[in-house]
């Protein structure tokens, strides 16, 4: 991958998500003379030429820590942008591994609850990795109202089969009506313990006491995130996700990916166009248009930490 009159190397790093018998995560602290010095980060390192992913990582975990280990499964390929790099950060779930672990280089090392993750300050590539590991992998976007108890029954059976994350979009819904049904379908999902958002409506959010997903419209007008809430929002490119980011906004969602009926006037991206635009964000993104929840694991290959979509949650059952 070449930028404007500048090659930047490309790099393949592998790091692993190694866990405790308490479940937290390992840690590892960026020394002293390294780029990005004093960040926290995945144990783990560039993978040499000729070795396997699991090969370089297993050798890394050895180097630098001093255990034996087991690779496991792939979690999420990270494309990243640095400055003077290009990095793919690819993070396995370590499977099995015996220590004691240790910081052989001087680094120092954190065992780590998950949901406390975020609280350490990373680099860049690492942010959509906490994301994987932390946030629901599907966020549902309801479908047009027509029949108000049809539309709450679905969004029932969408939460009891394990949706948790949930965007009340109803466009063409009379304004009154909307505030109705979308007050009924909040006390469902804070029931179900589903994060809700609401499209486009920072003051109906506020009113709800919920999230706001804001379209890609409203990103280069608004000149500070909202504050109080929880805010995602939809970008169609990369200037929409410079918006999205200089916001500080806590995800977005980009496509279309695929082809879809919503949008037959525009081009999909596909998964390499996706790919790209990953590169220049740290966001947690969903993947949307044209997917399903079979389509995670390709998304997670492509740098998305989940998927995003209408058609196929309302209307089977959803697996966490
Ligand atoms: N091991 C590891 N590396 C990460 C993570 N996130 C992330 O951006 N990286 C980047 O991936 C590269 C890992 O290479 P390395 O550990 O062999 O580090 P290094 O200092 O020798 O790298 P350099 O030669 O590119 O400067 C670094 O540029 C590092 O900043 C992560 O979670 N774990």
């Amino acid at each position: 991958m070449r930028e404007m009159g500048s090659a930047k190397r490309l790099i393949h790093v592998v790091a692993g998500v190694i866990r405790d018998v308490r479940g937290r995560v390992l840690l590892a602290r960026r020394t002293e003379g390294r780029d990005l010095a004093g960040l926290w980060e995945f144990p783990g390192g560039k993978c040499e030429p000729g070795e396997t992913p699991e090969q370089a990582l297993a050798r890394e975990l050895h180097e630098e820590l001093g255990i034996e280990s087991r690779i496991g499964a792939p979690l999420i390929r990270v494309p990243q942008q640095y400055p003077d790099k290009t990095l793919v950060l690819d993070v396995r779930e370590v499977e099995a591994w015996h220590g004691p672990a240790r910081g052989r280089e001087g680094q120092a090392l954190a065992w780590v609850p998950v949901e406390k993750l975020a609280l350490y300050d990373m680099p860049p590539a690492d942010r959509p990795v906490v994301a994987a590991l932390l946030d629901p992998p599907f966020y549902a976007v309801t479908p047009p109202l027509q029949d108000e108890a049809a539309w709450l029954a679905t969004l029932d059976a969408a939460l009891a089969a394990g949706l948790r994350r949930v965007q009340l979009r109803a466009p063409g819904t009379e304004p009154a009506t909307w505030r109705r049904v979308a007050g009924q379908a909040v006390a469902r999902c804070v029931a179900a313990g589903a994060q809700v958002l609401v499209n486009g409506d920072i003051d109906l959010a506020r009113e709800l006491g919920i999230g706001v997903h804001l379209r890609a419209a409203q990103l280069a007008t608004l000149p500070a995130r909202p504050d109080g809430m929880a805010v995602a929002a939809s970008c169609h490119g990369a200037d929409d996700l410079r918006h999205a980011e200089r916001l500080g906004c806590d995800f977005a969602v980009v496509g279309h990916v695929a082809a879809t009926p919503s949008h037959p006037d525009r081009a999909p991206l596909g998964w390499d166009g996706f790919a790209r635009l990953r590169e220049h964000a740290s966001l947690p993104i969903y993947a949307i248009g044209g997917l399903a929840r079979e389509d995670l694991v390709l998304a997670r290959e492509h740098g998305a930490q989940g998927i995003a979509a209408i058609r196929g949650f309302f209307d089977a059952p959803v697996v966490r």
